[in-house]
C-alpha cells in the first residue's frame, strides 16, 4: 500500500508539466477516455465503501491503484494496472492518472501531499481560494496539494465544472482533485478543513433561524471531520456566523485539539488595516499589531488602540480619536454590507485573500512583535472573557499550524466596554445552538434585538 501512495503523489498534472510528448508515449499515459472520466463523479458513499470492500486508502485518487492491482474487481482495474487510468472513488478526470514514480527524471524534493478539503468549493469565493492553493500561493512552491471538494446536492454539476478548470490550468503542485457530497467522504484524512459552504440568510429569516440552519451544517461537519479527518486537522470556518458555527462543528469533534479550530476575522483586520493606512497617507505594509475582538459581526471591536503605524501607537499618529471611534470602528462592522450594496453580491476575492492569509499566518513565523487575528477556542485567555467561545484574539504562530494568545494588550474602558458587548453576542448566539452539541436548556434571546453580519445592512 505505500507503494500506492507513493504513485499518488507523483499523478498526472506536474508530470504532465515537465516531460516531453515523447516520454508521456513511454509511459503508456493518456487521457481516460470520456465515458469513463464521467463515470467517475460522485459516487455514493454506500454504494463505493459496501460494494468494493476496499480499505481506506484505497478509496480515493491514484492511490487506488495498487489496491486494485491486488484484486481486480472491474474491467477498468486492468486497464489501470498498465498505467493509464486508475479510479479513485471521487478523483476527477486527469487527477485519475498514476504514474510509476520510479521513471521520472528528476524526482522531485517535494514536501508529502497535504490533503485540503473545502466545503462551498462550488460558489463563489472557493473560485477564488482554490485556485491560490493550486498555485502555490498558500502553502508554498514545494508543498504538492490534494484538493478534495464538497459541495451540495444542487451544486453538484457546478462542482464538475471546478474540477474542470482546475484540470484546465495545469497546475504541477496540484496532484489530486476530489469531488463529493458527503462529509464522512470528503474528510476522510484531511490535514486542513477550509469550511466555507454555508446558507445565506433569506428574506424573512431571523438571526436565530439562520443559526439553526447553519449550525446543523457544522455540527454534521463536525462529527464527519472526528471520524475520518487527520487527528491534528487544521480547521478555518468561513460560513457565516463563522465564530458560532466553528463553536459547533469544534464541539462535535471531541477528538481533534480544541486549538486546531478557527473562524475567519483576517478579512476583518486586512479591511482595518487598509482603512488605518488610507487615514494616515501610508502604505499597508506600515500597519502591524491589527486586532479584532470578537464575534464577525457588527459588534466585532477592530482595535486602534493597541494597532501600529511605522511601530508607532495608532493614536499618535492618527490624532482624530473622534474619527477612530465614530468612524473608522463602523466602516470596518459594516464593510461587508456596503460592498454588498456596490457589487450586488459579498465580498469573494478579498475573503478569499484573506483565508489564504489567515492559513500562511499559522504556517510561517510571525514577524517579531506583530500578531494577527484569529476566532479560536477561548479557554485560557488573559482577557477574561467568557472561557467557552470561538472569539477573535490577537495570537502569534511559530509557523508549525499552531498558535497562542498574545497578552499585555492595553484594554481601556471603551475597548472592554465594546468587547464585552461582543461576548454577550457570543454567549446569546452559543445559547440558541447549545442542543447541537448535547447541551439543552438554552433559551435562544438574541441581544440588541437582530444583531448583523458585516453583510446584513
Ligand atoms: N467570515 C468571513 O469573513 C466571511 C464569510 N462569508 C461567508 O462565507 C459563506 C460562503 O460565501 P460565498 O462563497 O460567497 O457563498 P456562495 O453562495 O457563493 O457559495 C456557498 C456554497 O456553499 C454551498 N453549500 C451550501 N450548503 C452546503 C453544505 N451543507 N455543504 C457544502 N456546501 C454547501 C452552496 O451550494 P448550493 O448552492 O448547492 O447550496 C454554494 O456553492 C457565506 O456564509 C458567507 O456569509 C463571506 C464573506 C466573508
Ligand atoms: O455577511 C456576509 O456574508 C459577508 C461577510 O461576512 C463580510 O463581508 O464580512
Amino acid at each position: 500500500m505505500a507503494a500506492a501512495k507513493v504513485a499518488t503523489l507523483q499523478s498526472a498534472a506536474g508530470t504532465l508539466a515537465g516531460v516531453s510528448q515523447s516520454k508521456l508515449l513511454d509511459r503508456k499515459i493518456h487521457a481516460a477516455p470520456l465515458n469513463l472520466r464521467r463515470s467517475l463523479f460522485v459516487p455514493s458513499f454506500e454504494a463505493k465503501h459496501n460494494g468494493m470492500g476496499r480499505s481506506k486508502q484505497a478509496t480515493r485518487g491514484g492511490g487506488v491503484r495498487a489496491a486494485l492491482a491486488e484484486s481486480p474487481a472491474k474491467p477498468e482495474a486492468a486497464a489501470s494496472q498498465n498505467g493509464a487510468v486508475s479510479e479513485g472513488d471521487n478523483c476527477f478526470g486527469v487527477f485519475c492518472l498514476t504514474y510509476d514514480p520510479t521513471k521520472e527524471e528528476k524526482p522531485k524534493t517535494w514536501k508529502k501531499t497535504l490533503r485540503i478539503a473545502v466545503s462551498g468549493a462550488a460558489g463563489q469565493i472557493s473560485n477564488h481560494l482554490l485556485f491560490k492553493i493550486a498555485a502555490g500561493e498558500v502553502f508554498g512552491q514545494d508543498q504538492p496539494i490534494a484538493l478534495n471538494l464538497l459541495g451540495s446536492s444542487r451544486s453538484r454539476e457546478a462542482l464538475e465544472g471546478v474540477a474542470m478548470e482546475l484540470e484546465d490550468s495545469l497546475f504541477p503542485l496540484l496532484r489530486e482533485v476530489s469531488i463529493g457530497v458527503e462529509p464522512m467522504q470528503v474528510f476522510r484524512d484531511a490535514d486542513w478543513a477550509l469550511l466555507i459552504g454555508a446558507k445565506p440568510r433569506g428574506p424573512g429569516m431571523e438571526r436565530s433561524d439562520l443559526l439553526e440552519l447553519n449550525g446543523q451544517i457544522f455540527a454534521d461537519q463536525g462529527k464527519a471531520l472526528n471520524a475520518v479527518a487527520n487527528k491534528d486537522v487544521k480547521v478555518l470556518v468561513v460560513g457565516n456566523p463563522c465564530n458560532t458555527n466553528a463553536l459547533i462543528c469544534m464541539e462535535n469533534a471531541p477528538d481533534i485539539p480544541k486549538k486546531n479550530f478557527h473562524a475567519l476575522t483576517r478579512l476583518d483586520e486586512n479591511r482595518a488595516k487598509c482603512q488605518l493606512a488610507l487615514k494616515a497617507g501610508v502604505w499597508y505594509d506600515a500597519v502591524t499589531n491589527m486586532t479584532i475582538w470578537g464575534n464577525h459581526s457588527t459588534t466585532q471591536v477592530p482595535d486602534f488602540v493597541n494597532a501600529k503605524i511605522y511601530g508607532h501607537p495608532v493614536k499618535d499618529v492618527i490624532k482624530d480619536t473622534h474619527w477612530l471611534e465614530n468612524d473608522f470602528t463602523p466602516a470596518i462592522q459594516t464593510r461587508g454590507g456596503k460592498l454588498i450594496k456596490k457589487w450586488g453580491r459579498s465580498s469573494a476575492a478579498s475573503t478569499a485573500v484573506s483565508i489564504a492569509d489567515a492559513i500562511k499566518s499559522l504556517v510561517t513565523p510571525t514577524p517579531e512583535g506583530d500578531w494577527f487575528s484569529s476566532g479560536v477556542w477561548s479557554e485560557g485567555n488573559p482577557y477574561g472573557i467568557a472561557q467557552d467561545l470561538v472569539f477573535s484574539l490577537p495570537c502569534r504562530s511559530e509557523g508549525d499550524g499552531n498558535y497562542e494568545v498574545v497578552s499585555g494588550l492595553e484594554i481601556d474602558a471603551w475597548l472592554r466596554e465594546r468587547i464585552q458587548k461582543s461576548e454577550e453576542e457570543l454567549q446569546a448566539e452559543k445559547n440558541c445552538v447549545k442542543h447541537l452539541f448535547g447541551e439543552f436548556g438554552g433559551v435562544c434571546d438574541l441581544p440588541f434585538g437582530d444583531t448583523l453580519l458585516p453583510g446584513e445592512q
